[in-house]
């Protein structure tokens, strides 16, 4: 069959063919609501199913295209309601994210099902209110959406994030808010804040999280102020790993989009775990769909620049963050203080500026670590997996010259 020829005959042939008005005519014409000219196509004998390169067939084109007649005519003569494309996406998938609705109804009627759309709307684990006395729980902290409680569920002390009414009565942005939820239960790592459920009746929306008791790390370098150069590298691992995780979530990849030292918490054994991923741009009242953020955050300080621009972006925009934390730990809080957040997001986006690297804070292999992680240009940011790899290098170069008795901060490598 057509797409299960290899990717590079599949090009070479469809450019031969889209000019001579061969077989991909059908793709093109289903893409542009072209009913007449699928109907020859597929009169001529073309298969209904034939797909490009990446595996799209006509079906999913018109589906994504909004082309209802092509859609019906195109299930008339056998198309697979249920074909996949590269990234594990139907036809209705496609209707689905597009906010074709008529579409929709047409494939589901054909037995058509929406394999991303059901992981998202796997519903979110529900704990009867009647397990947590919210009354009797204590203030911890206020951020974006709400306040945190501690709270007992079960007998045991747990963190609940109640969400604003004006954040979560929006039906739809509450919508959002649970399928970012349903994505967070099903992860499981230990350097990531355990999701344990929402209330069932709570209005607008309370959840559970496991509880860290020593807080963020925002506390932890206001109360301790500079880290050791071992501490902090640990440190950095463990933020790393936890992201790793993350960006290499299937089948999508998540994105944090406000990593910050306040969401990032410290259990009892002393271990970092990230929290609140994915969620920020539901605060911002953002297109769940459509990665753009405005910058109304609180998170400027951390903020890449393609973010601030307002650009589409990518993974690699935590992977900035990620370093201006670090930078942080060895300095022992934020650079330009002074300054407004926004006023240093500003020129880090325009004018580039980033964080002053000192030779005598900043180990020559941190520093040429922090120098790519927030390079202006998010390709040539390395991915978490090769940050692991470099700061377990890092880690064991410190361990060696400290258990020589060589000072770790002056003699790395
Ligand atoms: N699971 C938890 N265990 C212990 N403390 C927590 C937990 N979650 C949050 N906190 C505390 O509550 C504070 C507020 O948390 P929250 O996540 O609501 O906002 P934030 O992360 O500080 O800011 P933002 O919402 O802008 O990201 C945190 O800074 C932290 O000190």
């Amino acid at each position: 069959m057509e797409h299960h020829k290899p990717l590079s005959s599949h090009l070479k042939k469809q450019n031969r063919r889209t000019d001579s008005g061969g077989p991909y005519r059908l793709l093109h014409c289903s893409s542009k609501g072209d009913r007449e000219g699928v109907l020859q196509e597929l009169e001529k004998g073309v298969e209904p199913n034939l797909s490009d390169y990446d595996k799209r067939t006509a079906l999913h084109l018109a589906s994504c295209e909004g082309c209802t007649e092509v859609v019906v005519l195109l299930l008339e003569k056998g198309a697979n309601v249920n074909s996949t494309d590269r990234w594990g996406h139907t036809p209705l998938s496609n209707a689905r994210s597009s906010g074709h609705e008529d579409i929709c109804k047409i494939l589901q009627a054909h037995g058509g099902i929406d394999p991303v759309g059901l992981a998202l709307q796997m519903p979110c684990y529900e704990i009867d209110d009647s397990e947590v006395s919210m009354q009797g729980g204590i203030l911890i902290g206020e951020g974006a959406y709400g306040e945190v409680y501690l709270v007992k569920w079960r007998g045991t002390e747990v963190a609940a994030k109640t969400i604003r009414a004006s954040i979560a009565s929006n039906l739809r942005v509450k919508q959002t808010f649970l399928k970012e939820l349903a994505l967070w239960q099903k992860l499981r790592h230990p350097n990531i804040v355990q999701f344990l459920g929402v209330l069932k009746y709570s209005d607008p929306l309370i959840f559970l999280t496991e509880y860290l008791r020593n807080g963020s790390l925002y506390d932890i370098l206001r109360k301790k102020g500079r880290l050791d150069p071992l501490t902090a590298v640990a440190y950095a691992l463990d933020i790393a790993r936890g992201m790793n995780y993350l960006h290499q979530n299937k089948p999508h990849p998540i994105i944090h989009r406000d990593l910050t030292p306040r969401n990032i918490l410290q259990d009892e054994a002393g271990h970092l775990k990230v929290t609140d991923f994915g969620l920020s741009k539901i605060a911002q009242g953002k297109d769940a769909d459509g990665y753009k953020m405005t910058g109304e955050t609180g998170s400027y300080r951390y903020m890449a620049p393609e973010v601030y621009r307002r650009e589409s972006y990518g993974k690699s925009v935590d992977v900035f963050s990620f370093a201006l934390i670090v930078h942080e730990m060895f300095q022992g809080g934020p650079c330009y203080r002074e300054e407004p957040p926004e006023k240093v997001a500003d020129k880090c986006a325009y004018e580039d500026l980033r964080p002053p690297l000192s030779s005598y804070v900043y180990p020559e292999p941190i520093r040429r670590l922090l120098q790519v992680c927030w390079h202006k240009n998010p390709d040539c940011r390395p991915t978490f997996e090769e940050i692991i790899l470099q700061l377990e290098i890092i880690q064991e170069n410190m361990q060696h010259r400290r258990n020589l008795g060589t000072c770790s901060r002056c003699a790395i490598m």
